[in-house]
């Protein structure tokens, strides 16, 4: 009886929310680094689902930086980042494009049909969803910065009750791929969809403080004083440089969450307290 009755108080409380949600996006950022223990996929999945189910409309973007970097080495290429960014060249290009579209991508929306739910697989080079510029050229290669986004193909998915799975490849106006860092995608879609939250999955509790403590709730402000001193550095820069664009283009809230603990993205959703570190607008 006592075990029914606090089913019964959590499924209450999320009432709240559930209310206030309805209708409403979120973009999803499910970071490389949470699938590399290989135990987070099927819960986000179970997530995913429930959240379609109860009229949530979940936008998610994936990475899978540790994946590339995996492919490569068995390929005998050497991997290099820049402030988080992978140097990418030609040859790169190929194999993040086969990993991101041919690999992770399938993963994911295999895993959400298993589990019950409806979802499409695309590319930023599909339906001219992400058109990009390569960001500088020479130094970091294909990698690219987004310069527009045409939602049209996400509205037109949503429609018909799809979960849409985006993998970070966009394509500038050549017709060349482009390796955009999955934090300014899931950024860049937030911001166009107008979402009501951007949540960022990842495999650290939040974003830390130099004594390695949680910092649970961050104004933008204090996030660009962790970059300048570099208390933000690595995979946390593009992050936060996203979060920073999302809630100036007026997405409600931004979340960093740890995606290793299961079903973290229901407790930051549907519990009073939340997870991980919230940034909102001063
Ligand atoms: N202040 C910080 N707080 C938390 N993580 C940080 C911070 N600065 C740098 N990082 C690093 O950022 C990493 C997350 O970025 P990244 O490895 O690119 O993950 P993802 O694949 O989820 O995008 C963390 O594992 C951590 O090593
Ligand atoms: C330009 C750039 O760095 N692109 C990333 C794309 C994948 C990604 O962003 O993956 P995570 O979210 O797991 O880090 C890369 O090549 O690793």
């Amino acid at each position: 009886m006592e075990v029914n009755q606090e089913k019964a108080r959590v499924l209450i409380e999320a009432l709240p929310y559930i209310r206030t949600f309805s209708g409403k996006t979120f973009v999803i950022k499910y970071g490389g680094s949470t699938r590399a223990g290989g135990v987070s996929d099927s819960s986000f999945a179970d997530d995913l689902v429930l959240l379609s189910h109860i009229g949530i409309r979940p936008v998610v973007v994936h990475g899978g930086g540790p994946e590339i970097s995996g492919w490569l080495s068995k390929l005998g290429i050497s991997s290099v980042f820049s402030d988080g960014r992978r140097i990418t060249d030609d040859e790169t290009m190929e194999v993040v494009e086969m990993v991101l579209s041919g690999k992770v991508n399938r993963d994911l929306v295999t895993l959400v049909q298993k589990r019950g739910g409806r979802a499409v697989g695309i590319a930023g080079r599909d339906a001219g969803l992400l058109i990009g510029e390569r960001i500088s050229e020479g130094e970091l290669g294909a990698v690219g910065r987004v310069i527009s986004v045409n939602t049209e193909i996400l509205d037109l998915l949503d429609r018909h009750r799809y979960t849409t799975i985006v993998a970070p490849v966009g394509v500038d106006r050549d017709g060349q791929p482009l390796n955009i860092n999955a934090d300014e995608v899931a950024s860049e879609l937030a911001g166009a969809l107008k979402a009501e939250k951007l949540i960022m999955m990842t495999d650290t509790p939040g974003v830390l403080d130099s004594g390695k403590n949680l910092l649970t709730s961050l104004s933008p402000e204090q996030v660009k004083k962790l970059m300048i001193d570099k208390t933000i550095h690595g995979g946390m820069v593009p992050k936060m440089q996203g979060c920073l664009k999302a809630i100036e283009a007026g997405v409600g809230k931004v979340h960093v969450i740890d995606g290793r603990v299961p079903h973290a993205l229901l407790l930051e959703i549907f519990t009073p307290e939340g997870v991980g570190t919230e940034i909102t607008r001063e």
